[in-house]
């Protein structure tokens, strides 16, 4: 492995004409972990991956691998792998022919393309033509380039996009792995949940701008806890709750008593001499948590 190198991100700015597809954007990302590069669609990833890979150049600030932008690294394919969304192969060529072309091109050793075939499950089709690949051994193939040169620092697009759930297993897998050995590994994805279970850091952004980045832990303690409860007499608990100073919202199938548990609101209850008819703790999930950041921002 080579070079491994941190992700800088420092105050990035793309302006499509009016449109600011990234805003003033800026995280890190740090070796030896996986970290998820979260929005929901249009949020501007594809746009910052593409800034990163000198494919885009930004309005304002910079995107580098350790403050080398890319078009600056000494040998690219060797420092920075990276898979982007609709990876185009001709389709009358086959994997193997693919990966030795670009292998030659950057002096790369010719038995690394089996290496790579064989990392990515592609072994016992490297002879079969792309065009008759499907979407998830098309995505298998993008991360065979992208691993190609034994690269310290991974940038994969909706790498999970197209994969069955065997492959969904593959990948994590992998992707923890690779970040084990002390790459620096970056994943996007548009769904929290499709990345939960192999990243250690998120990076979330909505609209183009940052809405939060730290380890998964730190998400989770957004989470918020609220008691679902209601009586015969729904007015009357109300006032209970309202009186004894909770924040009660009225729902269809009762009352929302927010940031409490539910032992405190049936104690309440009882001190006033309400029965109740139902009394249910609610946690808001990584995923709630995920989707009130993002749409908070529209
Ligand atoms: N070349 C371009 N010209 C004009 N607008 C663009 C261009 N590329 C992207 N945009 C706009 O920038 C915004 C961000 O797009 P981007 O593709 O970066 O988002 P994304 O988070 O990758 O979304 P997705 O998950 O759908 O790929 C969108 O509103 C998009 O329409």
């Amino acid at each position: 492995m080579t070079d491994v190198r941190t992700i800088d991100i420092e105050a990035v700015t793309k302006r499509f004409g009016p449109v600011a597809a990234v805003n003033a954007l800026s995280f890190q990302v740090q070796p030896g972990r996986v970290t998820g590069f979260l929005g929901p669609n249009g949020a501007g990833k594809t746009t910052t991956l593409r800034m990163l890979l000198g494919l885009v150049r930004p309005s304002q600030g910079r995107a580098t691998f350790g403050g080398v932008p890319y078009s600056e690294l000494v040998s690219p394919l060797r420092t920075v792998g990276a898979a982007l969304e609709a990876a185009s192969f001709h389709p009358g060529r086959t994997a193997r022919n693919h990966l030795r072309v670009a292998a030659t091109a950057s002096g790369i050793a010719r038995s690394r393309v089996d290496e790579v075939l064989g990392l990515v499950g592609l072994a016992e089709f490297a002879d079969r033509r792309v065009g008759g690949y499907s979407l998830g051994m098309r995505q298998r193939l993008g991360l065979a380039f992208a691993l190609l040169g034994d690269p310290g620092v991974l940038v994969l697009d909706e790498p999970i996009n197209g994969l069955d759930p065997e492959g969904i297993k593959w990948i994590r897998s992998l992707l923890r792995a690779l970040a084990s050995e002390g790459r620096t590994v970056l994943v996007s994805s548009h769904l929290l949940s499709e990345v939960q279970q192999s990243v250690d850091d998120v990076v979330i952004i909505a609209r183009g701008e940052l809405v939060h980045s730290g380890t998964l832990a730190s998400l989770s303690a957004g989470d918020s806890v609220s008691v679902l409860v209601d009586a015969p007499d729904r007015s009357a608990l109300g006032d209970a709750l309202a009186a004894a100073g909770y924040a009660v919202t009225r729902a269809r199938s009762g009352l929302i008593v927010a940031g409490v548990e539910a032992e405190e609101v049936g104690r309440t209850a009882f001190e006033a001499g309400i029965p109740l008819s139902s009394l249910q703790r609610q946690s808001s999930g990584l995923e709630d948590t995920f989707l009130h950041l993002v749409e908070g921002n529209r």
